[in-house]
């Protein structure tokens, strides 16, 4: 069977024309004007774009003595009603335990998506086996993305010599580091001296989280990167701090990539000082949302391309989990929700204000991350041979944010009153419409894994110029380099 998208305009990262779209087994086989179909769907008035990618989620992940509730039936479900199409999530080894065994368990929770997934593998703690399981992980299972996490400490955290020795191995191997930038230590440090003074609400999440804990660590995976000869993608760039030490390497021709999320584009750190508990704690996550400065400096970025991804980090908690902490802070599960809403939010707050224009807009929610995971023109593209997986974007479509309906599994939307205009008309994953006017067609399974190979063009070019740049022996006449 075939679908034909009808008398809408495409949008891409780089283009913007009038275009039918014909698709076929899941794939687009055709663009140009008049085309038929068996199936038809009417883009009037709509642009035609790649379905979004969120690089950053954590369904059913096991945190802080909890699991987050969105899964990968609910997760992938809200990604697709607001036109994400493909979302890529964080396999997390538990203390000592092996990579390949940990992606088994995240490929079990995934048979529920009903759109297509990578994961994204975390290095919780170092060893051996995990140097010897890296090749494994990149050349066989399509997983070329390593996070690290600088903040968590006595959890997730690792330290700046796993980090180097992380690194290296994947400079060698072809993989990117990714890091969570913050640092643990001093984190630890602010939230004891925190409680000791009596401050055990959820604002002192953002007292113990302050921009300089971001700043640094963010420079230090910089540098320690840079040693290593890796690139390096910044997870949830949250301040004015981080940004300058990644437009600053970015300047100087490090491989650095930012990612701010549209929770903190778009909403600050007011919301942690409610006189309202739950509400307070419903949006604590890491880094806490952060004042209008940080905000301007996150906006700036995307427009000049020193930041080059949105995305959600979205780890929806109820507020039953949230009051775990209830009396201390510490304990409250950090992660917020956004997979639904991402899109929307940011055409309301980006391209309707003219902060972005559409074609950055494609950028930054798909093309872009399709590139550096190296999954692109597969991902990320309107293009012959691409996946099917579009959005028809509707610009005159409104709605006010409810989480009443909302398709999160969760009690609250952090977004909640929020009005937004410019959502999907339809969604396409690999040609099936989930998304059909407003009806809700998604087909629990239909997601596929999508593996993506090590040693992109970035990774080429780098290890081209470490090689060229390494050091070298000075030849001098009459003694030999060996010293002997
Ligand atoms: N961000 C957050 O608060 N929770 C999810 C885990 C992480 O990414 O740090
Ligand atoms: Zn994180
Ligand atoms: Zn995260």
């Amino acid at each position: 069977m075939t679908t034909v998208i009808k008398n809408g305009t495409i949008v891409t990262a780089d283009l913007t024309y009038k275009a039918d779209v014909l698709i076929e087994d899941g794939v687009i086989t055709e663009i140009g004007p008049d085309l038929k179909g068996d199936e038809q769907l009417d883009a009037t008035g709509c642009y035609v774009m790649p379905g979004g990618i969120d690089p950053h989620t954590h369904l059913e992940m096991p945190f802080m003595g909890t699991y987050s509730t969105d899964n990968f039936e609910s997760g992938t479900r809200a990604a697709l009603s607001g036109g994400t199409t493909m979302v890529v999530d964080f396999v997390l080894p538990g203390q000592g335990q092996g990579f390949v065994d940990a992606m088994k368990a995240w490929h079990n929770k995934s048979t529920l998506a009903s759109c297509d997934y990578s994961f994204h593998m975390a290095v919780t703690w170092w060893g051996k086996e995990l140097f010897d399981e890296m090749p494994t992980v990149i050349n066989d299972h399509g997983i070329n993305t390593f996070k690290h996490f600088m903040a968590y400490k006595g959890a997730l955290m690792v330290n700046d010599d796993e980090l180097y020795a992380s690194f290296s191995r994947l400079s060698e191997l072809g993989g990117i580091a990714m890091v969570h930038a913050e640092n643990g230590d001093v984190v630890a440090e602010l939230q004891a001296k925190l409680l000791a003074e009596g401050n055990t609400g959820p604002e002192a999440h953002a007292y113990s989280r302050p921009p300089q804990v971001e700043g640094e660590a963010t420079n230090r995976a910089i540098m320690i990167a840079d040693m290593a000869g890796v690139p390096l993608y910044v997870v949830h760039t949250s301040c004015e701090e981080a940004h300058e030490a990644i437009r600053r390497a970015k300047q100087q021709g490090k491989r650095v990539w930012g990612e701010p999320l549209i929770q903190h584009l778009t909403l600050d750190e007011s919301e942690y000082f409610n006189k309202d508990w739950d509400h307070a704690a419903r949006r604590v996550m890491s880094p806490p949302f952060r004042n209008k400065q940080h905000q301007d400096s996150l906006w700036a970025g995307l427009q000049s391309g020193s930041l080059s991804v949105v995305a959600t980090d979205h780890c929806a908690f109820t507020t039953e989990q949230k009051r775990t902490g209830l009396g201390d802070f510490t304990k409250i599960p950090n992660g917020t929700g956004g997979l639904e809403d991402r899109m929307p939010m940011l055409w309301t707050h980006g391209v309707n204000t003219g902060r972005l224009t559409m074609n950055e807009f494609v950028a930054v929610t798909s093309t872009n991350i399709a590139k550096i995971l190296n999954c692109y023109p597969t991902k990320g593209a309107v293009l012959v041979g691409a996946d099917a997986d579009l959005v028809v974007w509707d610009p005159e479509k409104e709605k006010t944010i409810t989480a009443g309906a909302q398709q999160s599994a969760i009690d609250y939307n952090v977004f909640e009153g929020k009005h937004v205009k410019g959502l999907p008309r339809f969604t396409l994953t690999r040609g099936h419409v989930a998304v059909h006017d407003g009806e809700i067609r998604t087909q629990e399974g239909h997601g596929k894994f999508v593996k993506r190979k090590g040693n992109g063009t970035v990774n080429k070019a780098l290890s081209s110029w470490k090689e060229l740049t390494a050091p070298r022996p000075v030849q001098r006449s009459g003694i030999p380099a060996s010293g002997v």
